[in-house]
């Protein structure tokens, strides 16, 4: 494990994966078990609301910097994420590893390249951390051919939602011929040992491994942004102080169009459960909600980000205002008061996690409908 020093280099692994596989879910394992080293990361969400931030924001305190709305790879330029890295490094910050988690749709190569042209003496490039969805490689796949060059240039290969694969073993059997140098770890809910990412080999000897020419060798074309994959993606970010209706977000939910890959956010279904939001995960045809109390002096917020390829925004966003429920935001309600439509709920619930399952076990084979 790295140990901390105020004179030592501090490595940065950028963490990239495809829209959903679980990075945020994997650095959010790697923050509650880092066994005392201090993780500092810099989350690039694609969307305009950063909600990847939100959900890792609450472990890290200070030490989370976000940089959102837009692919790193692109819409923010190497000065800027040298600023941030800058931030983190200062001895003051006591941070031993720096996670950078890219957004779903970043070129992950474009990353490295700006890491490794960091000039930071503090700064050294810790390796490429690729997560892959076990559940929806195949389809990914076929959609998007340049995964698997993403792969190719990998350290780390972690295939995650090996819970929802059906055939496991076939599935790690691709991903290693795929692969170049990587190691290959089969993972649920992200829950890799945290020595495979920081400080498993001399991080000179990293560097060493993916050289600038690698990097170009890789590439599709390197200044070609077209050719990166969220050039064919849209965002949609939506936010309402007004709460949900849950029966017509259900059916919003129900109807998405194919396209329409990644929902996620927090949800206010106001006074339906004036306790909790709802965080909403929706992944191809996969779709969770995870009730949480609201942080305290949280404001009352619905807060989605859409992101899928051919989407109509402007229709998107319309069918979600016409989700709202009607509902005075603010309006006060009696806590824990049942509510009058004590049916309304059902749908969502449906699409919630038993509470006494333990978290990664119980997924029922992510099927679109977890209750049959
Ligand atoms: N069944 C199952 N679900 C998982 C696993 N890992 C993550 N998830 C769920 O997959 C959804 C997406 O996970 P995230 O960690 O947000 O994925 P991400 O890669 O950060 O998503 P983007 O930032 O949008 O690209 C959430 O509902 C997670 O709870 C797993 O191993 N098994």
């Amino acid at each position: 494990m790295v140990e901390r020093s105020s004179g030592r280099q501090i490595p940065v692994v950028v963490l990239a994966g495809f829209l959903g596989s679980g990075k945020t879910t994997l650095l959010n394992h790697l923050l509650h078990h880092s066994g005392g080293s201090r993780i500092g990361a810099v989350v690039n969400d694609f969307g305009a609301i950063e909600i990847d931030a939100m959900a890792v924001a609450g472990a890290l305190g200070d030490s989370t910097v976000s940089l959102g709305n837009g692919c790193l790879c692109c819409a923010v330029d190497g000065s800027e994420l040298d600023v941030y890295l800058e931030r983190l490094a200062r001895p003051s910050a006591g941070i031993d590893v720096i996670v950078i988690e890219a957004s779903g749709l970043a070129e992950p190569q474009e990353l490295v390249r700006m890491v490794l042209a960091s000039e930071h003496p503090r700064i050294v490039y810790g390796g490429l951390v690729e997560v892959v969805d076990a559940a929806e490689f195949e389809e990914t796949r076929a959609r998007h051919p340049g995964i698997d060059r993403h792969l190719g240039l990998a350290d780390l290969v972690v295939v995650n939602k090996l819970d929802r694969a059906a055939n496991a073993e076939g599935l790690l059997d691709v991903v290693r011929s795929l692969v170049e140098r990587a190691a290959v770890v089969p993972a649920t809910y992200g829950r890799v040992d945290p020595e495979l990412l920081f400080d498993c080999r001399p991080a000179e000897e990293r560097v060493g491994q993916l050289s600038f020419d690698d990097l170009h060798r890789h590439g599709p074309d390197a200044d070609e942004h077209a050719g990166h994959l969220h050039a064919r993606y849209d965002s949609l970010s939506f936010a309402s102080a007004a709460p949900l209706d849950p029966r017509r977000l259900i059916r919003f939910l129900d109807s998405r169009p194919e396209g329409l890959y990644r929902i996620k956010g927090y949800v206010d279904f106001g006074s339906y459960d004036t306790v909790n939001r709802y965080a909403v995960h929706a992944v191809g045809r996969f779709l969770r909600f995870y009730p949480e109390p609201w942080p305290a002096g949280a404001e009352r917020l619905t807060q989605l980000v859409l992101i899928g390829t051919g989407i109509d925004s402007a229709a998107l966003r319309k069918e979600l205002e016409e989700v709202c429920g009607g509902e005075v935001p603010g309006a006060s309600v009696v806590p824990g008061a049942p509510h009058a439509d004590e049916q309304g709920m059902w749908g969502v619930l449906r699409y919630v996690q038993e509470p006494d399952d333990p978290q990664g076990q119980e997924d029922p084979q992510g099927q679109e409908d977890p209750q049959g």
